[in-house]
């Protein structure tokens, strides 16, 4: 099976790559300055020299909280005209199937239970990232509608939860918030400081998955498309404050110093724990502990210092 794979340089990217042999796939994933997603007859042109049996959507303006709330306008445009042009692309080529990437930031702010497939677009998404999460639902929705006009187009969508791993932005202004975390403490315990700062009081809740686990998931898929519901989440199904990620990085890198919470920094919600009944239904499980995550996490930071 050939794959067009978008977004082949990221994180996700790279780590669906690296697994592409394992599962005997010919991946094409070419940069940006080679196929600017931002351009339809660019897309239209690659598809019609390599002639893909599916397209894997993972290319994106991606970031972490502090990167949404500085560029809402960018995380909006680019990621509509990105996913709108590979989606187009796609269907003019009459390339029939397609994997969307969505995110778990795309559902309703303020929900304490798992977030369900179906509650996507059910409330006020949550403003520091509203503008991605906008994006995410629309390219969602057009992947949908695609289908219901010609269900020979079989364009689906899965739904990780926050993702973290080898190949993962470890740059303040951009990253999430385990990179962070990694970057902080090994700094901390490199240079002998005994405070490290937490972003908020520490009591948000997040859901971290590692993205080799996803690339994994994805082929899993792949590999059963024409079962895989049109929208999934993909999840690990548990969650952890922000102090408890913290702490249990703290153990793996070894940092035993204290920790300062500054309320002044962006929080974001409070929760966002996905449902993984569809998934587990679908027949899929991520098979990396946060501990065994975050110390491959680790080890691959240690390599790029190095
Ligand atoms: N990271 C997370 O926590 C997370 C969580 C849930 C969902 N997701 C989703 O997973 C997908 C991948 O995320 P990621 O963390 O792997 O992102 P990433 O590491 O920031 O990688 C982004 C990718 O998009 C490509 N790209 C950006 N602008 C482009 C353009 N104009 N034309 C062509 N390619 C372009 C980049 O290619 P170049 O380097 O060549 O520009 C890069 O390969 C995204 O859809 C994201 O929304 C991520
Ligand atoms: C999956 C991604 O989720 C993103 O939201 P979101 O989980 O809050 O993104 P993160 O930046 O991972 O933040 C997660 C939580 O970690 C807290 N946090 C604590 N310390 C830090 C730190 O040093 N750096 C960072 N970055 N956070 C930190 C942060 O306040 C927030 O409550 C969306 O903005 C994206 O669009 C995307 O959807």
């Amino acid at each position: 099976m050939k794959i067009f794979l978008t977004g082949g340089s990221g994180m996700v990217g790279r780590n669906i790559v690296s697994l592409a042999k394992k599962f005997e796939m010919d991946v094409v994933a070419p940069r940006s300055k080679e196929v600017d997603l931002l351009d339809f007859e660019q897309i239209c042109h690659f598809i019609e020299r390599s002639k893909p049996d599916i397209i894997i959507h993972a290319a994106g303006r991606v970031g972490g909280i502090q990167a949404n709330i500085s560029s809402p306008v960018q995380f909006l445009s680019d990621n509509w005209t990105m996913g709108q042009n590979v989606v187009l692309a796609g269907r003019k080529a009459g390339v029939q199937r397609l994997l969307n990437l969505g995110s778990s930031c795309m559902y309703p702010r303020g929900q304490e239970e798992p977030l369900r497939e179906e509650q996507v677009l059910s409330g006020a998404l949550e403003p520091t990232n509203e503008g991605y999460a906008i994006a995410k639902c629309a390219v969602a929705r057009l992947c949908e509608y695609v289908t219901r006009e010609d269900p020979q187009l079989q364009y689906k969508t899965v739904i990780p939860c926050n993702l973290y791993g080898r190949f993962d932005k470890f740059e303040p202004s951009v990253s999430h918030m385990v990179p962070a975390i990694i970057r902080k403490l090994y700094l901390a315990r490199k240079d002998g400081e005994r405070i490290v700062e937490i972003w908020g009081d520490g009591t948000a809740r997040r859901e971290f998955m590692l993205a080799e686990d996803l690339a994994d998931a994805i082929f899993f898929a792949i590999e059963r498309f024409d079962d895989m519901p049109s929208l999934l989440n993909m999840g690990v199904g548990t969650d952890y404050t922000v102090d408890e990620y913290y702490s249990i990085a703290a153990e793996v890198i070894g940092y035993n110093g204290e920790f300062r919470h500054d309320l002044s920094k962006p929080v974001g919600m409070k929760r966002k724990l996905l449902d993984v009944t569809r998934q587990k239904a679908f027949g899929w499980g991520p098979r990396t502990s946060l501990r065994d995550g975050i110390r491959a996490t680790y080890e691959y930071y240690l390599s790029m210092e190095a």
